[in-house]
């Protein structure tokens, strides 16, 4: 399953399951992309944000030493918020640190931006602790500038990310270029249906992240999932992974733990019963207005999601 593959809107194809490198400490990062390559994984999730990409080359580098093709490797990059305006020059740095000439595919992390002159590179503050944002900036700005890359080769594809329906129809009459992908928080307490179908209306491909429920598993327990874990003899983290292949998806799945990346490469195909379990979870979940959404950084601007107007 870990060579399983999608088709994108501009021709590429994308692996079903990805590597996540979010908080993932610098430490034990190159060791776990080196040691999920060389196991079979085929992509690779990074961000500027994630203040670890000098790593993520570094076991970049380890496992094309080991044997590994680049062209064999899907790597996923993200222009961060302080950025937005200066789209290339955030690629260049992603580009420099992995040690690489090009990504396969290039997202605009959030829709916004933050102040490009602020008081830090990554995460500038007001005096009085709140990021700090420039409101008047209009995220379609930034996605003209993506589309410019493309004519330079340094990224095969572009997308989004955290991406709202609301925010997709602002975006989609002004797009020349389709973006290829949105990656959203994606799992049964969060299954943003709303967002995947109009996604799959547009031929926007889904990358869902966070699928375990992020930072230590808190979705392991889920009624549904433990019932269907136990009924094939799967750990219900596998179920969770498994439960975006017939939904269309990629899933990512983050771990610097080698015995649990090697766990998360073996999905399993859900049975239409198990599909209707879950589906049945989310659907009651939307309507008591009881969804979970675990990442919500705290820029304070209004995406548009329905769960947080
Ligand atoms: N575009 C965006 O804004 C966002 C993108 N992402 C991307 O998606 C990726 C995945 O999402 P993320 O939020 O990291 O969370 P995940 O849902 O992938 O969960 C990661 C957590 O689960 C643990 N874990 C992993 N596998 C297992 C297993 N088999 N059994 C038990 N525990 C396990 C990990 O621990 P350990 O590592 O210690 O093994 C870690 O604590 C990110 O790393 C990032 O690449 C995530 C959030 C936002
Ligand atoms: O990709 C992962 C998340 O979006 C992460 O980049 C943000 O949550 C960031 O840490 C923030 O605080 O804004």
């Amino acid at each position: 399953m870990a060579d399983k593959t999608f088709p994108l809107n501009n021709g590429q194809t994308i692996p079903a399951l990805g590597l996540g490198t979010w908080q993932s400490d610098p430490g034990q990062v190159k060791t776990a992309v080196s040691y999920a390559l060389q196991a079979g994984y085929k992509l690779v999730d990074c961000a500027y944000c994630y203040a670890n990409e000098d790593e993520v080359g570094e076991g970049l580098a380890e496992a094309f030493a080991a044997g590994v093709k680049r062209e064999d490797v899907f790597v996923v990059g993200k222009v961060w918020a302080t950025y937005n305006t200066r789209v290339e020059l955030g690629l260049d740095k992603s580009l420099k640190s992995l040690g690489l000439d090009y990504v396969d595919l290039f997202l605009v992390h959030w829709p916004l931006l933050m102040n490009p002159d602020g008081n830090n590179d990554r995460f500038p503050k007001l005096p009085n602790g709140e990021r700090d944002i420039i409101w008047d900036h209009n995220h379609v700005d930034t996605w003209k500038q993506m589309e410019e890359l493309l004519t330079t080769g340094k990224a095969k594809a572009i997308g989004v990310s955290n991406y709202s329906k609301k925010y997709l129809e602002e975006l989609l009459p002004h797009a020349t270029v389709i973006p290829a992908v949105n990656q959203i928080e994606n799992h049964p307490s969060l299954p943003q249906q709303e967002i995947v179908d109009l996604c799959k209306e547009k031929g926007i491909h889904i990358m869902a992240y966070s699928p375990l429920g992020s930072t230590g598993g808190p979705l392991f327990t889920a009624e549904p999932v433990v019932k269907i874990a136990e009924k094939h003899g799967v750990k219900p983290s596998t179920v969770l992974l498994s439960y975006h292949i017939p939904r269309g998806s990629t899933v990512l799945a983050k771990s610097v733990t080698p015995a649990r990346i090697e766990e998360n490469k073996k999905l399993i195909d859900l049975e239409e019963e198990d599909i209707k379990l879950l589906n049945d979870y989310s659907d009651n979940l939307v309507r008591e207005g009881k969804v979970v959404r675990y990442v919500y950084p705290p820029f304070g601007v209004k995406f548009g999601f329905p769960d947080k107007p």
